[in-house]
């Protein structure tokens, strides 16, 4: 019977198997962050425990970091977590892109960029967007910090074998339609759980023609429709990527290690515990009006009606998210008033992100009532924005240029959004107060973002770029 590529990666990092009990699985690749690893190395320090392999370990500092005076920390607890990893890199011999490092950035940013992430890997962090790596063909999940702590000490981790699924996605997508409003459609058509238990293999022509940074925008949202982890096969687009890369392999050994990423498929004949299709052409740019993912809608849709819940327990939920969002029930999308704008995150940071949202910002101007923020997910990312001049581009229509980290996303420093008012998000989570208590955070692609910022309402961003071609 044939494999899939999820089968093939797995099987190949057991180390030990037995019936009924979970696969001790090897691990390429440990990214550490500073939020989830203070209590892991405090286990080590306790037990007497050393790091079994330092150099198949990473470490930034990305969550808390500030966007504006990055050395003048005034948050204490961000303050200590960020010199604890310090502490804890040094003691333990760990490499840490820290705060000054030009490679210092959003762990899921930085990994493919510095060519850490390489197909074939098994790759975890502690932190639930692990599944961004998944885009380069490996199989990359978040874990706890006692799991973080064992992956330390063992460079090895218990798992259960999870089940398979394939996502197909085929036709052409519309002008104004990224890989950001694909799997937000996904997520509004499949809700937040139709994912559990399962490691999705996305595929189909549209996966097929996505840049590496699309397909980590589709990989990093997996997470938020709850499967354990997402990828896609490695092909020549993903070669190319990592091709002369910092940590990636050089020379001879790129060619070999290319010949060997070139078996990461799955034959003609896998099968999937489950398989479903999507038909790229009914997607539209996509706005989340709700309080998780899959409370979202096209643009030129309207927030559902009460009476259209399928349930009780539908109807309660949707009543909530109406109450925290500020909005009726049918409310058109397009009618919603924005005053911040936050592009940045994991999702949606890297430099063809931002290259999209200038291209909409270009030679405009940001709202009267809108603040927009522009983070991006590197210093490397920082670094090319600003050869190419994206930043005069932004910084000239009205948006602030930060310094690269988390940020807005979760508003652990002190970029936040008042309580009430509406953010054009490109981050992956909407939850009642992820940016800030009481804020109020739509899930949208950087051109829609963009174009968000310059009118403080949402429009149908494929209309407008039809009318800028005429
Ligand atoms: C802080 C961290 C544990 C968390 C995660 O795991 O995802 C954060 O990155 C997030 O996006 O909510
Ligand atoms: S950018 Fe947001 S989603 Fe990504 S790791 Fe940071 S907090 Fe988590």
């Amino acid at each position: 019977m044939g494999r899939s590529i999820i089968e093939k990666i797995w099987d190949k990092h057991i180390i030990h198997q037995e019936e009924g009990k979970p696969d001790l699985l090897y691990i390429d690749l440990h990214l550490v962050h500073e939020v989830t690893s203070p209590q892991a190395f405090s286990g080590l320090r306790m037990k007497n425990r050393k790091v079994r392999q330092p150099d198949k370990t990473f470490a930034t500092m990305d969550h808390n970091v500030p966007t504006v005076n990055r050395y003048k920390i005034e948050d204490k607890v961000a303050l200590n977590q960020m010199t604890t990893l310090e502490k804890n890199c040094m003691e333990f011999g760990i490499p840490l892109a820290g705060i000054d490092s030009p490679d210092q950035g959003i762990v899921h940013v930085i990994g493919p960029e510095l060519g850490f992430t390489q197909p074939g890997m098994t790759i975890v962090c502690g932190d639930s967007h692990t599944s961004t790596h998944g885009a380069f063909g490996s199989i990359a999940f978040g874990i706890g910090t006692s799991e973080v702590e064992h992956v330390l000490a063992t460079q090895t981790l218990w798992q259960a074998k999870p089940k398979t699924m394939k996502i197909e996605i085929s036709g052409t997508l519309r002008k104004g339609v990224t890989a950001k409003d694909v799997i937000l459609y996904i997520l509004s058509q499949k809700g937040v759980n139709f994912g559990q238990g399962y490691i999705i293999e996305y595929c189909g022509d549209v996966i097929k023609k996505m840049s590496m940074e699309e397909r980590m925008t589709i990989c990093n949202m997996s997470i938020e429709g709850g499967a354990k982890a997402g990828l896609v096969s490695p092909d020549e687009t993903t070669f190319s990527y990592l091709n002369g890369r910092k940590h990636a392999p050089k020379g001879e050994n790129f060619v070999h290690a290319v010949k060997k990423w070139r078996e990461l498929t799955s034959d003609e004949n896998a099968i999937f515990d489950k398989e479903m299709s999507i038909d790229a052409s009914q997607i539209a740019p996509m706005v989340s009006w709700g309080t998780n993912p899959a409370m979202t809608s096209s643009v030129n849709d309207h927030v559902p009606y009460l009476k259209d819940c399928k349930n009780p327990i539908e109807q309660r939920s949707l009543e909530r998210a109406l109450t925290y969002m500020g909005l009726e029930e049918g409310q058109k999308i397009k009618d919603i008033e924005i005053q911040h704008v936050f592009i940045g995150s994991c999702t949606n940071s890297r430099i063809e992100d931002l290259r999209q949202a200038a291209e909409i910002v270009k030679g405009k101007r940001v709202h009267s009532n809108v603040r927009a923020l522009v983070v991006p997910g590197s210093q490397q990312v920082k670094k090319q924005a600003e050869a190419e001049g994206l930043n005069i581009i932004f910084q000239n229509a009205g948006f602030e240029w930060r310094e690269s980290g988390c940020s807005m996303c979760l508003s652990m420093n002190n970029d936040i959004v008042p309580s009430g008012e509406h953010c054009a998000s490109t981050s992956n989570r909407n939850f009642e107060g992820r940016q800030g208590s009481g804020a109020r955070t739509h899930l949208v692609s950087p051109m829609m973002a963009a174009a968000a910022a310059l009118n403080g309402r949402f429009i149908d961003v494929g209309k407008l770029m039809e009318v800028e071609t005429v």
